[in-house]
């Protein structure tokens, strides 16, 4: 089976290579097709012993990071080596699929960010302890971040594994965890094709508030040190939370397995061990795994363990499992859910003297630490005079709500909703007032946010730094715009190749033939469907066209580099034939802008284009290479559509074009206008598209009605212009096409044209040319042709008529 069915994913983190691993025999007894590592995959840097009472200690919750020194890179390859040798772990990469991510002990010192100097070659060696391929695009970017779709069509498990290191500012800035770039990233990942599961992996934990809470006593790290950037993530994930923690439309499951061998309780001398469940028992729900018995005990495994997540495809509906395994393969705590729960439409329904209600939503409420032991005495008497100021809007509540008030952790208050039926009643805010009757900090922002949709939240989580997972569907409900387009998606692609009729938002996807051009030129077959398609339509697929993805993903980042250039520099791309440089959003086409090149087909102008932008490096590279590729692929395809028509032409030496564009797609945007309907003016255009994103529509020559057209990763579209249907006397179509915005996430695509004969008239040969059809248009230059669609406005392909024979 080409394409199976990921059903059982473990995942880890925290191995000392220096320490037996005894668990890898249980991790591989799981049978994992796919195993994850979260971070500390070695400890790669070293402590400087100190001193404490005679003896050597290097443990200790207070700031210990000076204490901390990087390892040289020999060493730390040393170490990597090490880790890849332990026998069970070797037994594991030959089954299961080997991804991962890093946190600070792999990525070279203990709670470092992107300060750390060593990173580069960090990052070059975690890519080989995970054998990624030399020419792989992550070896590109700065960072480790990465995404893995798995299975099939309906069946699809996304896993996005994060980098919270190599951008992040210091922990106490409230600055980047991801910075630009890998937001950008995430964004595009998290609008993408749609799956029926994501799964997130981040080094350190997103919802614990624990290390907020305790950051003057201990320097634990996660991501609620950065407030600001967690809420970025959650309003990523939601755009409709109001609070972190509390507005998601469907529950978000998180699970922390840390760890393989440095567990909670291992971290601390033995004598503090039993110290440690003592607290984790006092704390109830903070040191946990979550079970459905676990609330007011401790579920803590301190031992060393690892995370199995198991999705059984079969049930009805398909059932998750989450959860952690000790060294035995042995569960020790868990939760299992249908995936049908992670639906914003499915309420929870409880029952309470005989009415039965659903669960409206489930918020979080972070408190000052010192304050939180007064709301729990407060939560815990509700005869508690501080509830007074409260009893009538709590009456009011009470009347058609019931209200549960839950502390999940020592500073986090759950406050759940339940309503009896239809729209719940909306509450502004519960606010807690202090012994003065002032008010303090509001409890509930803003609940109006949550009307309508039943929600809930909660954490399942050990107490370590270490390695979160979070478990997403998106929602399909179609009532926020900014989702609308990505069910749709899917569906459209499975109709572009051939497999399902289905209507995607009442309008049928273009049918677009995908041509293999390994065949076009020999087989007849194939070739009749080019020449058809080119008459027909004026837009094909190719593949089979020697392009490799790698290149095309490369190029496709290179381009998103030179478009995050500042305003000034990228104006320094100026026009070499009319209208050929940097254009910026205009009237017009307000989100669209672009850059070109003139002239693609030499290197000499490929050169000058990224010197003039000042390309960095690997960018320069990517678009050196890929010019060179995406031109001998337009010249081939140019060529073998002359075949397909019974010609013998060569297209080598006809200057091409550049453009390269990008969408600046906001949630508000969807629906307007990218780039107005036009037909592309040169010969014929190969065009790579955003392979996250749809949005580019062709017009239907019979009815002349706009239908999407999807992109079909590794395959390029080819668009036909108004040269060709002048050079063939009208026998080749030259298609009518726009750009829409079909979801708020940032488009790019990368057109090179084919223009016209260089330094000549563009006239049909008299292949074309019969009694029966006369020549059509008179001999005209092309820059002439491009100045007349210009003066005249008409970029649809009605200036051809101006040239009427
Ligand atoms: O962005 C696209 O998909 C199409 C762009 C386009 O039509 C053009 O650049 O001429
Ligand atoms: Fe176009």
């Amino acid at each position: 089976d080409p394409d199976p069915a990921v059903s059982r994913i473990a995942f880890g983190s925290c191995a000392n290579q220096s320490a037996p691993q005894p668990v890898w025999e249980a991790v591989v007894g799981f049978d994992p097709q796919v195993f994850i590592w979260l971070g500390d995959n070695v400890y790669g840097d070293n402590k400087r012993p100190f001193r404490v009472f005679g003896r050597e200690r290097t443990v200790g919750p207070w700031r210990n990071v000076p204490r901390f020194y990087p390892s040289t890179e020999a060493e730390l390859r040393r170490r990597y080596e090490m880790a890849k040798a332990k026998p069970g772990y070797a037994k594991l990469r030959e089954r299961a699929q080997v991804i991962g991510t890093w946190d600070d002990h792999d990525y070279g010192l203990n709670d470092a960010g992107k300060e750390f100097g060593g990173k580069v070659t960090s990052q070059r060696l975690l890519l080989d302890f995970l054998d990624e391929a030399e020419d792989s695009s992550r070896r590109q970017q700065a960072g480790v971040y990465a995404s893995y779709m798995f299975g099939p069509e309906g069946k699809r498990v996304k896993v996005i594994l994060l980098d919270t290191r190599y951008h992040r500012d210091p922990l106490s800035s409230d600055g980047a965890v991801l910075g630009d770039p890998q937001w950008q990233w995430l964004e595009r990942e998290l609008h993408g094709p749609r799956s029926e599961i994501t799964i997130i992996g981040s080094s350190i934990q997103v919802i614990s508030n624990l290390s907020a809470t305790t950051g003057p006593l201990f320097y634990v790290e996660s991501w609620a040190r950065f407030p600001r950037e967690r809420e970025r993530l959650f309003r990523l994930i939601d755009s409709k939370i109001s609070r972190y923690d509390c507005g998601a439309q469907y529950p978000l499951y998180d699970i922390t397995s840390s760890g393989l061998t440095q567990s909670v309780e291992n971290s601390v001398p033995s004598v503090f061990q039993s110290l440690m469940r003592l607290v984790a028992l006092l704390t109830p729900t903070t040191l946990r795994v979550f079970s459905p018995n676990c609330r007011y005990k401790s579920c803590t495994y301190g031992q060393p363990n690892f995370g199995a997540i198991e999705i059984d495809w079969n049930a009805v509906p398909p059932q998750i499992k989450l959860e952690l395994r000790d060294v035995e393969g042995n569960s020790v705590g868990g939760v299992e859910f249908p995936i049908s729960e992670l639906d914003p439409s499915k309420a929870h329904a409880i029952t309470k003297q005989g009415h039965s209600y659903q669960r409206h939503c489930a918020l979080e409420t972070e408190l000052p630490w010192l304050e939180l032991p007064a709301y729990q005495l407060l939560i815990f008497s509700p005869r508690n005079p501080r509830w007074n100021s409260h009893k009538k809007d709590m009456k009011e509540l009470v009347a058609c709500h019931v209200v549960r008030l839950q502390i999940s952790n020592p500073i986090v208050m759950s406050i759940i909703v339940f309503c009896e039926s239809g729209e719940p009643k909306v509450w502004n805010t519960l606010s807690c007032r202090n012994r003065h009757g002032r008010q303090k900090q509001p409890l509930l922002a803003d609940l109006s946010c949550l009307s309508a949709f039943g929600a809930h939240g909660f954490s399942a989580q050990t107490a370590s730094a270490n390695c979160l997972i979070r478990l997403i569907r998106p929602r399909q409900s179609t009532s926020s715009s900014r989702c609308r387009g990505h069910p749709s998606l899917s569906i459209r692609r499975r109709e572009q190749t051939g497999d399902g009729t289905t209507h995607a938002q009442g309008r049928m996807a273009a049918k677009i033939p995908v041509i293999d051009l390994r065949l076009a030129g020999e087989a007849p077959g194939e070739a009749a469907r080019l020449r058809d398609a080119a008459r027909r339509l004026g837009c094909f697929r190719v593949s089979g066209h020697g392009v490799p993805r790698e290149l095309q993903a490369g190029m496709r980042a290179a381009v998103r580099a030179l478009f995050d250039l500042p305003g000034d520099a990228k104006r320094r791309n100026a026009d070499v034939i009319h209208g050929s440089g940097y254009m910026a959003p205009s009237a017009a086409n307000p989100l669209y802008e672009a850059f070109g090149l003139y002239d693609a087909a030499s290197p000499a102008d490929v050169d000058a284009f990224c010197s003039c932008l000042d390309a960095p490096p690997h960018a320069r590279e990517a678009i050196r290479s890929y010019a060179e590729k995406a031109h001998e692929l337009v010249v081939d395809v140019a060529a073998k559509l002359a075949t397909s028509l019974g010609l013998d032409c060569s297209f080598g030496d006809w200057p091409c074009q550049f453009r390269i564009n990008r969408y600046n797609y906001t949630p508000d945007t969807v629906g307007k206008t990218g780039v107005q309907v036009h037909t592309d003016s040169g010969f014929l255009t190969v065009l790579q598209e955003d392979d996250r994103v749809g949005g580019l529509e062709v017009a239907d020559p019979d009815t002349g009605e706009f239908a999407p057209v999807d992109p079909l990763p590794g395959t390029f579209l080819v668009n036909l212009g108004d040269v060709a249907t002048a050079w063939s006397n009208g026998e080749l179509h030259n298609v009518r096409h726009r750009v829409r915005c079909v979801a708020g996430v940032q488009r790019v695509s990368i057109a090179l044209f084919l223009l016209a004969p260089k330094d000549d008239v563009v006239r049909a040969p008299e292949a074309f040319v019969s009694a029966e059809r006369p020549r059509r248009f008179r001999d005209f230059g092309y820059d002439d042709y491009r100045r007349l669609r210009q003066s005249t406005g008409e970029h649809a392909g009605e200036a051809l008529a101006r040239l009427a024979a």
